[in-house]
């Protein structure tokens, strides 16, 4: 969770105590009007108005993020505290309504229940039962305690109430842990997931013996790239063949033709920038996209190939291959413009690549122009 989002859920949670204070002090004032209270009139309200500057205060701290400063940024101990000291200021002053106002305590430390670690919890309780005892044991000692048998019942009552309160605070909290665990595992298990979808991404796109990317994922690229297409902006497709590849097989050996084809797939990226995309189309034939590019930009890159490749002896099987060429057939792509037929009119000067003695480029410029 970032700052600000703790900070607004934190802000969420003062007013929400702050509304319970408001609706609290009604309570105590219908008990002042009802004259239930022992202290003077003019002693409540200035009690009164001391709460309330003590949640001015609390907010001031919270609207210029002066708690994000402290190791518990939600300041809940610290609000159940200043809660339970002016609840049991209440208390001091109430005659008989001291037993209906006593349920505002563990209301207080039902804001700590999910907030407070479990000793703090503990502690509050502990300062709740001790804060009430000692209350009624001064006012006995005083001789000013109202009902004294009621006052033990209250007592009593409060234990056991704030007993179940800590137990049940404890179990909250080994849930929360628990819950807290799972989701880490949760999340770790996601991670795995995404990093393993990413393989598999990888695995379903690339060509296994070269490396390059498969035909159909060059089909998705390549129709990607024609729908986002401006106008007046050209791609260069080529197809590109390894002459007499299969005596390359037959005279060399398999192993040493899938040598040929990763030696092609080497070079052939070496030639080319970072925006091209080469894939193998199948077999000894592969596929290139050059986005915004220039007919003579692609003639010019497709003849870098040929030649590179030419130069090219993958030594690493012991091959020695005196004539390594290819043939490529090459279009130019425009917006609107259909892959298949793009792709058709590439194969088809590819044949006339072929047919023409094989290795060098040839383009089918004139079915663009046309
Ligand atoms: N080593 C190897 N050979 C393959 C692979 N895929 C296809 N081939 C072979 O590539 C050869 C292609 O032969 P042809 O289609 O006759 O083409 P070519 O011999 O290159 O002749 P031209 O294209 O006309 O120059 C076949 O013998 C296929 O078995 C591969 O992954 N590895």
């Amino acid at each position: 969770m970032t700052e600000s989002a703790l900070q607004k859920l934190l802000l969420k949670r003062f007013l929400l105590a702050a509304c319970t204070y408001g609706l609290v002090l009604l309570l105590v004032w219908t008990a002042i009007m009802g004259g239930h209270v022992l202290a003077p009139v003019g002693d409540m309200a200035t009690g009164t108005g001391m709460l309330v500057f003590s949640q001015l205060v609390m907010g001031w701290v919270f609207l210029t993020g002066r708690n994000l400063r402290c190791r518990d940024p939600s300041l809940t101990e610290c609000q159940v505290l200043l809660a339970l000291t002016w609840q049991t200021w209440l208390l001091a002053n109430l005659n008989q309504a001291r037993g209906t106002f006593l349920v505002i305590y563990p209301l207080i430390l039902m804001f700590g229940l999910f907030h407070l670690s479990g000793r703090a919890f503990v502690r509050c309780a502990l300062l709740v039962f001790f804060s009430f005892t000692t209350l009624n044991l001064l006012e006995a000692h005083g001789g000013k305690l109202y009902d004294p048998p009621l006052a033990v019942l209250q007592v009593c009552t409060l234990f056991v109430v704030l007993a179940w309160l800590c137990l049940y605070a404890r179990y909250v909290q080994a849930s929360r842990l628990r819950m807290r665990q799972r989701r880490f595992a949760l999340q770790a298990h996601q991670d795995t997931l995404r990093g393993m979808m990413g393989q598999l991404e990888e695995l379903v796109a690339t060509d296994e013996l070269t490396g390059l990317f498969n035909r159909r994922h060059f089909l998705r690229l390549a129709g990607r790239e024609l729908e986002t297409m401006h106008m007046g902006v050209r791609h260069g497709l080529a197809l590109i063949d390894l002459d007499h590849f299969k005596r390359i097989n037959d005279v060399y050996g398999h192993a040493a033709g899938d040598q040929v084809l990763q030696a092609f797939a080497q070079v052939a990226q070496g030639c080319l920038d970072e925006n091209a995309v080469l894939a193998r189309y199948g077999g000894e034939e592969f596929v290139l996209l050059m986005p915004d590019c220039s007919a003579d930009a692609l003639v010019e890159c497709c003849e870098r190939i040929r030649l590179a490749f030419a130069g090219t002896q993958p030594s690493a099987v012991g091959l020695r291959v005196s004539a390594l060429s290819l043939s490529a057939g090459m279009t130019l792509l425009t917006e609107g413009d259909d892959l298949d037929a793009a792709l058709h009119r590439a194969d088809e000067a590819l044949y006339r690549a072929k047919r023409s003695g094989r290795d060098r480029c040839v383009a089918a410029w004139e079915v663009v122009d046309a």
